[in-house]
């Protein structure tokens, strides 16, 4: 499976393809249908706003989570959800990564006006340093990052600048070691039609 290395230091790399056709559009259309996709209520400097998206959050049972200050418990693992983790770790591992994941956010995004704001994965039950893997099915879409102050690359002004992870059907995002505590991302919304879901697998501690 051909890998795209995007950063060096904090690692960030893409893999594609990770299932190929006609598993990956299949699993597409199978999450879509089968899930129970929500669209919480966040609280935003004292408003309530329904996010941008849809999202399914899934995982072990004591996997439990706060993100913008709501307590998510997971729903049990979708059995295609299940095999795509066991995959994904797979995967890893023939990269010489030992990965675990007892969880994972899903993100549905019904077409280019829907999106995720600025952030890192970096809540406290992720662990001081967590790895995250982000599986993408369905439209191409640029996850865009940009550095923490302080934290960018010294040297050229080119490596200090924003920059979008374009992640293709079928390909799998690795953040590792770093990414989260030197890097925001967002999906930025973009004038491209179409379905995406991603997956985002994390090592909740507990
Ligand atoms: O949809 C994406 O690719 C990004 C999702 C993400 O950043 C997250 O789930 O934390
Ligand atoms: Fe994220």
């Amino acid at each position: 499976m051909p890998t795209e290395i995007l950063l060096t230091d904090p690692p960030l790399w893409l893999t594609t393809p990770l299932l190929g056709e006609p598993a990956a559009t299949a699993l597409l259309h199978t999450l879509d249908a089968e899930l129970d996709w929500q669209r919480p209520t966040l609280r935003l400097y004292g408003r309530e706003h329904v996010i941008p998206r849809a999202q399914v959050w899934m995982g072990d049972p004591e996997a439990h989570y706060r993100y913008s200050g709501r307590d998510f418990c997971p729903e049990p693992w979708h059995p295609a959800v299940a095999e795509l983790r066991d995959l994904v770790i797979a995967n890893l591992a023939d990269q010489g990564v030992q990965a675990g994941f007892n969880s994972v956010l899903l993100n549905r995004y019904a077409g280019g006006e829907e999106r995720m704001g600025w952030h890192s994965d970096d809540e406290p039950e992720l662990g001081p340093d967590p790895l995250i893997a982000a599986v993408t099915l369905g439209a191409e879409r640029p996850l865009r990052f940009r550095w923490k102050p302080g934290a960018a690359p010294a040297g050229d002004a080119g490596a200090a600048a924003p920059f979008n992870a374009w992640l293709p059907h079928d390909s799998l995002l690795v953040m590792g070691s770093g990414v989260q505590r030197q890097l925001q991302h967002a999906l930025l919304p973009r004038r491209i039609p179409g379905l995406r879901i991603s997956l985002t697998f994390r090592r909740i501690q507990s």
